[in-house]
């Protein structure tokens, strides 16, 4: 097999189809090394001292782990160097971060996860980076929170790494969906799958059940409908996945199919949801659409969102076509 490598394939993306520019590409490739550096990081384990709890609390008030703020400061350090960005954002951060005297300002603005699944982290399962590119408005000067709320149909680029048995970086320009396989060896990204394509149609769905008497009667009619197997509504037997790394359950749905849910529950009216629109929802979903999946919020199309806050949260479903539009249709009803 012909090894291409992440930076041979974006130059002929760009080529062929006039989809990543230099300055687009230049951009991809810092991230991806930071994310070469985290999985370094993520790969020593305790050795390393990446390991347990940072004793602080991000925005959000959730408790941050060592490797939580480790791999935002690696994503920072290489994007505020290398990268061709106006400002950041991150799920670890309270606010944008801008990039300091640069002239001309980058033409683009990058969004991360930098640590997605946090609760696997020191137990050796799977987890993951998920990033997202918009491009900054014309004519701005110093970035503001407000530049940065775009709906996810606006992002120029979206991509995760899983760090797992392998280290995987996927990715998407809006052109398809490929897959890159770190070599540990050479240090170099290589093209292992191109044009992923999540089958409409499956037989396997992912949500944390222990939630289940806490949710609102669409998404318990949709489940309890899928448990009743091959004697119930389905007329077919479905199993279910819940690896609790949002990175990992998507990675298994680009691969086989599948329906990745977080729904609204009652136990928070007010709350969206858990996961977050700008570092979790857009890109994954701007992935899932270009694998010819779908993702919803339930009642609209993730992408069409026009985002308020930064730290916005949205119930989530996504996956196989015909399985999110189902969801989605039975809270129309
Ligand atoms: O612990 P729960 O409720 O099953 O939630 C799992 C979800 O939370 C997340 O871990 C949230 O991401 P973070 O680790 O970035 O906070 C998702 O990746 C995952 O799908
Ligand atoms: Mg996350
Ligand atoms: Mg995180």
């Amino acid at each position: 097999m012909k090894r291409v490598s992440l930076t041979q394939y974006l130059v002929e993306e760009q080529r062929l189809n006039n989809s990543i520019p230099a300055e687009l590409r230049l951009l991809i490739e810092v991230v991806a090394r930071a994310c070469k550096t985290i999985s370094h990081a993520v790969g020593k384990g305790a050795l390393g001292e990446v390991l347990g709890s940072a004793g602080s609390e991000n925005v959000q008030g959730e408790v941050q782990k060592k490797l939580d703020i480790l791999s935002n400061e690696i994503l920072l350090e290489a994007n505020e160097w290398g990268g061709h960005l106006a400002a950041m954002a991150s799920e670890e951060m309270e606010t944008i971060h801008q990039i300091p005297n640069r002239y001309p300002k980058g033409e683009y603005m990058l969004l991360f996860d930098p640590l997605d699944g946090s609760s696997n982290i020191d137990v050796n399962v799977s987890i993951g980076t998920i990033f997202s590119v918009l491009k900054a408005p014309d004519g701005m000067t110093t970035p503001t929170e407000q530049d940065f709320m775009q709906p996810g149909s606006k992002q120029v680029a979206a991509g995760y790494a899983v760090y797992g048995p392998q280290t995987v970086l996927v990715l998407t320009t809006g052109n398809g969906v490929n897959c890159f396989t770190l070599d540990r060896e050479m240090g170099s990204w290589v093209l292992t799958q191109r044009n992923m394509q999540i089958p409409a149609d499956t037989k396997e769905f992912a949500i944390n059940a222990s939630n289940t008497r806490h949710w609102y009667p669409p998404v318990t009619r949709y489940v309890d409908e899928m448990l009743a197997g091959s004697t119930g509504p389905r007329g077919k037997e479905f199993n279910m996945r819940w690896i609790a790394s949002m990175v990992a359950d998507v990675h298994r749905i680009l691969n086989r199919g599948g329906i990745f849910m977080y729904p609204a529950d009652k136990r928070e009216p007010d709350k969206a949801g858990k996961l977050r629109l700008m570092y979790e929802a857009n890109p994954m979903s701007f992935i899932v659409e270009q694998a010819g999946g779908a993702s919803t919020n339930g009642k609209q199309r993730m992408l069409d969102i026009q985002p308020t806050a930064l730290h916005q949260r949205v119930a989530v479903f996504l996956g196989s076509k015909n399985e999110v539009e189902r969801v989605t249709q039975y809270h129309q009803e």
